[in-house]
Parts: C-alpha cells; structure tokens; sequence
C-alpha cells in the first residue's frame, strides 16, 4: 500500500538529543523526500492548548457574516497581500476553488524599511476585530511552527549529508512565512458542466516546506508515481500529527532528487472542513542553486511536461520573491491587478 509516512521527529525538536538520533529521523525523512516528497510529522512539540484555540477562533471567524469577514478583505491588504478571500477568490489551478481564507505572513511595522519600499508581501496582518483572540494565536502559532520549521529544515540538511544549519544560514535566515487558515465548505463533487469542483485543485508549493495542520473531515489528496502509474493518495487526519511537504524551491535546490510533489483537496464530508498550511519559505531577496552535495549528483532530472504547470523549477532565474510573486499573482488575478 502507498500511504503517506508517519516520522515521530522529537529528536529534531529536543536540544538534548544525540546526534545518532537526529540522524535516524533524519534518514526517515530523506526516504520521504525521495519519494513523494510527504510525511506525517509527530511528536512535533507544538502545544495542544494552542492549537486547539486557533482552530476554535478560526471556526467561530468563519461562521461570521460575509459582510463582517469582508471587513478585512485582501484588497484592504494592499501589497502586504493579507486578510480575507471568499469562496472561489482563489484560482490555485485556474480555476475557482472551493474554500474560502485567510492569508497571514511575518507581522512588520509600517516603518519597516521594506514595508516604506513597498516590497509585495511585506507589512502588518490584517486581524478581525472579532473574534478578539485571533490574531493573538495567529502571531503565537507562528512562532512555534517557525521554530519546528528550522528544526525540521535541520533533519532535512542531515538527510542531504549537510551541516545541520545549511538551510538556516544559507537561505532561512530570515524566511519568508506565509500561514493561511482555510474553510472548505461542503457541496457537490461536479458543477453543472460535469465538471469536478476541488477545495483546491491541483497544484505544488512554491517554497521549501509546508506544515499543515488539518482537521478530521479529510479530503487531502498527494499524487504518487510509481513504476509509471500515477495514483492520487489520501493523506487522511492523523491524530496529533502535521502533514509536510516540500515545495518547488528545495525541489529545485536538490535537482530534483527531492520532489515538489502536486496534491489537491476534496471535502466530502458533509461539514466544512478546515485546514491551516504554513509556508516555511527561503528569503525574499534569496537566490536559489542547486547544492553541492555527494548525495545530489546525480540528480532527479526535470519533470516539467509532467507537471500540473509544465514549468520548469530548475530553469527559474531570479530570486524566491520574483518567484512567489509570479506565482500568487496568478492566482488571485484581480487582486493583482489592483494593488500589486
Ligand atoms: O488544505 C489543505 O489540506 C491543503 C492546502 C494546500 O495545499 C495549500 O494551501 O497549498
Ligand atoms: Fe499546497
């Protein structure tokens, strides 16, 4: 069976561990890499009480009025590019998905010499005044999986036989971070046309690693290639654990030997299902290489006619900004259009 791997990562998280310990997780999570580029996260140390909050306040902002969430639309956003999309504002496959959200990204003064430069995707959060406690637990979440993310991005490195603090030094020494809680609100699998409607259709991420905390309905889909056939494999609720999945930028930095692999979500349930995804992503002013590595040598060869995208990530010239950017404009093509 191909399911979607469970690594229990507390020696990544514990200050204490051995090194023999780290490298065993870190061995695990390279498996995981190499194949679809998925795995469950557990024993991750990010606090229940928390997440338990954040999901609750996230719910109770959803049940709002349309009038009361589009108090904090993105467009009030402007070029920090955060607050709230409705139910088909976000085109991630070129076409409407069916999810309504919020972005969120690193909190920066107004004063911030990149804010003052109007750098897209820099400057404060758009906070709902209610419910009060939300924007509070988003800035805490934050933190935390920051935290977890260098402390997985450490395994990562360990896994390509590099120092420990590669990625930390080299590229996430000030990452970009984009969190986005997101509510699928249940309905029929096709649209009048026969047409299949996704929560989000199929897509890659764009950066290094995704963390994603999901609720029980279920509806995540990774698609798994194997000895030339393709399957879409469900990366169902998995109680205290998040999902990761590495994104077009390390695909791009390990020649593809790790793999940015497409996914896409469905809700069957018949509630709404919410998830919040973190984007642990390299710097804005970041240039991407491949590593020099022993291990990457080889290569995992370019998968562009293959791709949902048919682009090349190993072709991109420039920095990740240009890259996100060319990426989030798509999707949200008004938007774009409007304030960037
Ligand atoms: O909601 C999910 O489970 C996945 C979301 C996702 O793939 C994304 O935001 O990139
Ligand atoms: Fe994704």
């Amino acid at each position: 069976m191909d399911t979607v791997p469970v690594i229990d990562v507390r020696a990544l998280v514990d200050a204490t561990s051995s090194l023999a310990a780290r490298r065993e997780v870190a061995a695990r999570m390279g498996v995981a890499c190499r194949h679809n580029g998925f795995f469950y996260v557990a024993g991750h140390g990010v606090d229940v009480g928390l997440q338990a909050r954040l999901e609750s306040l996230a719910r109770e902002f959803f049940a709002r009025s349309e009038t009361e969430k589009q108090a904090v639309r993105m467009a009030l956003g402007g070029r920090a590019w955060r607050g709230f999309f409705p139910v088909g504002g976000e085109l991630t496959s070129g076409r409407p998905d069916r999810k309504e959200g919020l972005y969120f990204g690193t909190e920066l003064s107004p004063e911030d010499p990149r804010v003052l430069a109007g750098t897209p995707l820099h400057g404060p959060n758009l906070f709902p005044r209610e419910p009060a406690g939300l924007g509070g637990a988003v800035l805490e979440y934050m933190a935390a999986l920051t935290t977890l993310g260098h402390a997985l991005m450490s395994g990562i490195a360990l896994s390509l036989e590099l120092e420990e603090d590669f990625f930390a030094t080299r590229y996430m020494a000030d990452p970009t971070v984009l969190f986005r809680i997101f509510n699928y609100p249940p309905g029929p699998e096709v649209d009048g046309e026969g047409l299949p409607v996704w929560g989000v259709g199929e897509h890659t991420d764009y950066g290094v690693l995704t963390i994603l905390k999901q609720d029980d309905a279920g509806g995540l889909q990774v698609k798994s290639r194997q000895d030339g056939q393709v399957r879409w494999v469900d990366a169902p609720p998995v109680e205290d654990a998040l999902v990761c999945n590495i994104g077009d930028m390390l695909d791009r930095m390990t020649r593809g030997v790790y793999r940015s692999t497409p996914h896409r979500v469905i809700n069957r349930a018949d509630r709404d299902r919410l998830s919040l995804p973190f984007f642990f992503d390299p710097g804005w002013t970041a240039e991407i290489h491949a590593i020099e590595s022993p291990v990457l040598r080889e290569g995992g060869g370019d998968d562009h006619a293959e791709r949902w995208d048919r682009q090349s990530v190993h072709a991109f010239r420039g920095t990740y900004g240009d890259y996100l950017l060319g990426k989030v404009g798509k999707v949200f093509p008004d938007l774009r259009a409007e304030v960037l």
